[in-house]
């Protein structure tokens, strides 16, 4: 993976941010691309003192909007180099057939891999956040279909999916309590509380390098805490 380059969203704080540090230390160039303009500058400088102003870039944008991200990512480019691997969600998925396509005679890319990070709550019953589980089935459904042969054979891109059960150690689960749950969901997810040991985010960076190392296209990867990684659902055939 040395001297390849990363995109990575979401990669200001949490799990982003330590991907995006795991990345750097495996050689990689990489961009942060973050909605959070001061966190995001924040993260980027302190990673590039530490492993060199060339390879570590930041861009600014709101990865939902289309022309934000891909604005983001022609000055990624720009800044870097060709993108190789991107940790995308739904519009950086379709937007990495566009770009890192690298099949066809007027191929823009090098083609590469995108990695979703969804969710458990794509795979089991979690009833705090209907809606949440919803879009993480479709970042699921979305990651298998793009992830069969037949998108491969036209693109060279391959689509990999990360699902982490309850992470401790990044600000997300409270800011969903504060912001997006009703007091009444809010208290009995409160009243679960201790059921679910929570991973950290060390060890959902360890299954995200399982996952990109063993790199079968179209795979759904679990993690929770006392598990070994375990891939999910039937195998898409060749
Ligand atoms: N924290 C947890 O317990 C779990 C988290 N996940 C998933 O892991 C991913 C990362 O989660 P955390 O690191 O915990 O969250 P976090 O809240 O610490 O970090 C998320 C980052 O994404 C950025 N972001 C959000 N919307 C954006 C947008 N539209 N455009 C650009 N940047 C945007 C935020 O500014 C932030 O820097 C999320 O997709 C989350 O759903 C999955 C399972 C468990
Ligand atoms: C539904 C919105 C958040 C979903 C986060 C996610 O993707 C997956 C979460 C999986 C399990 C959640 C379990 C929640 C348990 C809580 O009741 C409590 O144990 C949380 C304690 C917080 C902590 O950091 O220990």
């Amino acid at each position: 993976m040395e001297h390849k380059v990363a995109l990575v969203t979401g990669g200001a704080r949490g799990l982003g941010r330590a991907i995006a540090e795991r990345l750097l230390d495996n050689g990689l160039k990489v961009c942060i691309a973050d909605i959070m303009e001061e966190t995001g500058r924040a993260a980027a400088q302190e990673l590039a003192t530490k492993y060199g102003e060339e390879r570590v870039a930041f861009e600014c944008c709101d990865t939902s909007v289309e022309q934000q991200f891909s604005d983001a990512w022609t000055r990624c480019e720009e800044q870097l180099g060709k993108l190789d691997l991107l940790g995308g969600y739904i519009t950086g998925s379709l937007l990495a057939f566009e770009r890192m396509r690298s099949v066809g005679d007027d191929a823009p890319g090098v083609g590469g891999t995108v990695i979703n990070v969804a969710s458990i709550a794509a795979i089991k019953t979690l009833p705090f956040g209907p809606i949440y589980s919803a879009t993480k089935s479709g970042v699921v459904g979305l990651s298998r279909a793009l992830g069969h042969p037949l998108h491969h054979s036209l693109t060279g891109v391959k689509v990999l999916c990360l699902c982490p059960s309850l992470i401790s150690g990044t600000p997300f689960l409270q800011c969903a309590m504060e912001k997006a749950f009703s007091p009444a969901v809010a208290k009995a997810l409160q009243a679960a509380g201790g059921k679910i040991k929570p991973l950290t985010v060390p060890e959902v960076v360890e299954a995200f390098s399982k996952l990109l190392e063993e790199e079968v296209n179209g795979s759904v990867l679990v993690v929770e805490a006392g598990k070994e990684p375990y891939y999910s659902l039937p195998e898409i055939p060749s």
